[in-house]
């Protein structure tokens, strides 16, 4: 498996003190930051748009790890690549679950020159993306629905991530496995046993010490 990543979910920043919260960030060991992207319509929620990206981007040394919960994820993805986005992710649902129109933003993804990811809510299962790794650069499992942190961790998200990791072994792929939704110290160790080699994490690191949250999760590898 890949180097563990850890991206600390934005959406869980206090943002009575952000200038404090993003110098922890800048020099924490975290390599990503996971910037959510909620539309109001895909997800009951709505958060930050481009000109933000642009600004974390600015001030951060982490790749942008960008996941967009909106209905319009092809326009939304170029509006994000052109912002700053080092990974985007969309959502499969976004798209109708229709394979061909996924796999053909993933191209579109890439030739833009930027990680590609496809994210799937609980509900749906991950046997359909199964032959078609090899064509993301992440696959994103929520273990939470999208659209607020804080949520408990559904336990029963790792099945999708134990066959997506054998999928990717027995084929040599290099394709992230990237869990979403109530990590902390006792869920991630479980996410990377089943397979996963990137996890974000909101309110665990974010109501902690920032460093210390980081690397108590960097160490599960
Ligand atoms: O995308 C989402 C929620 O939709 C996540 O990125 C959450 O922000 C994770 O927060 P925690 O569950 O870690 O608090």
């Amino acid at each position: 498996m890949k180097e563990l990543i850890v991206s600390p979910s934005i959406l869980s920043l206090d943002f009575s003190r952000p200038g404090e919260q993003l110098d922890a960030l800048a020099n924490s060991h975290a390599q990503w930051l996971h910037f959510d992207v909620m539309d109001g319509h895909f997800v009951p929620n709505l958060t930050f748009g481009p000109d933000i990206l642009r600004g974390f981007r600015k001030a951060l040394p982490q790749k942008m790890d960008v996941h967009i919960m909106v209905e319009d994820a092809r326009t939304y993805a170029d509006v994000f690549i052109d912002a700053g986005a080092d990974v985007l992710t969309f959502h499969s649902e976004a798209l109708e679950d229709d394979l061909d129109a996924i796999l053909s933003l993933c191209a579109h993804i890439r030739e833009r020159g930027v990680l590609a990811g496809v994210s799937i809510c609980p509900n749906t299962p991950v046997e359909p993306l199964l032959d078609h790794l090899a064509e993301m650069d992440v696959l994103l499992v929520m273990s939470v629905e999208p659209g607020f942190g804080g949520q408990s961790f559904m336990e029963g998200m790792l099945e999708k991530v134990k066959k997506a990791r054998a999928r990717i072994e027995a084929q040599g792929l290099s394709t992230r496995i990237e869990i979403d939704g109530g990590i902390n110290a006792q869920t991630g160790a479980l996410a990377v046993a089943a397979g996963c080699d990137t996890l974000v994490a909101g309110s665990y690191i974010f109501r902690q010490d920032i460093h210390a949250g980081i690397d108590s999760l960097l160490c599960l590898r």
